[in-house]
């Protein structure tokens, strides 16, 4: 396979800093950065470097509970719970070497919470940590909507987590150690090339723990090439890496863009990280009854049930093809969403 060419791309960083005041300066930048990168670094967003420390410390004491317990609160169709080794993306149609564990706020998360004595205070200090990005996320909602010409609320309506009907998710997730001294097998990924199929996603990484690559700007996101030239983004500290997700492309009518990205597995001893990878990635997903068009009307209007149904149909397609490409036998197999 041929060597991945890289380009140094500099990420907008956009503040949200005195967000009422600046509103019109802020949508300004979100629209272009959506409309030209589809990512962009947020700065000043009101969550504090210690609080995104005390969840990165919340998420490692679930990951260190061992599997027979994690494997109480299984991953469901309905988009939520733990996977270990099972997310087999259409780009490499290999596992992501990794486990995630994805939270809901609502019906969705029945029966997928520890119970409290396992983990005393997890379920809390996760929902109030959803809380706050689910903050965040609503004024780049405001400013979306804006930019688009719907009404401030429109967004946040369609994403409105104090509702049953909710979607949205916060995934925790633990990319296991690489051990050095062992070659890494061809098209092995910590997370293989993907788009996300949400609105937006809020990434929150761990200064030290780089293997993030973005490959930003397509024209279009409905298939699963991979493009050519890709762009390593370091973490920085209290950054939020965001990138727009397939359901806010569709929803611009294909303005705002929907990119790849993936986590490099290391390889280069000098260079790469090969210690064990925590993030986390907020993703604002539309109740399952909001209706779903943009303003020029470009697609059919679809609720989000559909929308996540129609989503995770095209994952499932592409992985089927991958593996009979791969393996030229049919097989059976069940896919991760998101
Ligand atoms: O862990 C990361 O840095 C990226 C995760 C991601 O892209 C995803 O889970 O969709
Ligand atoms: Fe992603």
């Amino acid at each position: 396979m041929a060597p991945t060419k890289y380009a140094d791309r500099t990420i907008p960083k956009i503040s949200l800093h005195d967000f009422s005041n600046r509103i019109d300066e802020i949508t300004q930048q979100l629209v272009h950065a959506a409309e030209t990168d589809g990512f962009f670094g947020l700065i000043n967003h009101g969550i504090s470097l210690e609080e995104i420390e005390t969840m990165f410390s919340t998420s490692e004491s679930f990951f260190s509970l061992p599997d027979s317990t994690k494997s109480t609160v299984p991953f469901t169709h309905l988009n939520a719970g733990w996977e270990k080794n099972a997310q087999i993306r259409p780009s490499t149609g290999q596992p992501d070497q990794k486990e995630s564990y994805q939270m809901q706020f609502g019906a969705n998360m029945s029966g997928l919470w520890l119970p409290e004595s396992t983990l005393p205070g997890f379920k809390s200090a996760s929902l109030e940590f959803m809380n706050k990005a689910q903050s965040v996320s609503e004024k780049l909602m405001i400013c979306f909507a804006r930019g688009l010409g719907f009404d401030d609320e429109y967004f946040i309506r369609a994403h409105d987590v104090s509702r049953p009907e909710s979607q949205t998710v916060l995934r925790l997730l633990h990319y296991f150690e690489v051990d050095k001294s062992v070659p890494v097998p061809e098209g092995y990924y910590r997370a293989g090339a993907h788009v996300d199929w949400d609105f937006i996603t809020l990434l929150f990484q761990r200064s030290g723990q780089s293997g993030l690559e973005i490959c930003p700007g397509r024209e279009v996101s409905t298939g699963f090439g991979i493009g050519d030239v890709w762009t390593k983004v370091e973490p920085a500290p209290g950054e939020i890496v965001c990138n727009i997700g397939d359901l806010l492309m569709s929803w611009s009518d294909d303005r705002f863009k929907s990119t790849f990205h993936r986590v490099k597995t290391p390889t280069d001893a000098e260079k790469d990280y090969f210690g064990p990878r925590y993030s986390m990635a907020f993703f604002n997903q539309p109740c399952t009854d909001a209706v779903i068009q943009g303003p020029g009307k470009k697609y059919e209007a679809v609720t989000g049930k559909q929308f996540t149904q129609a989503a995770m149909n095209r994952n499932f397609a592409a992985l089927k093809a991958k593996k009979e490409a791969l393996e030229g036998v049919k097989m059976e197999a069940s896919v991760v969403a998101s």
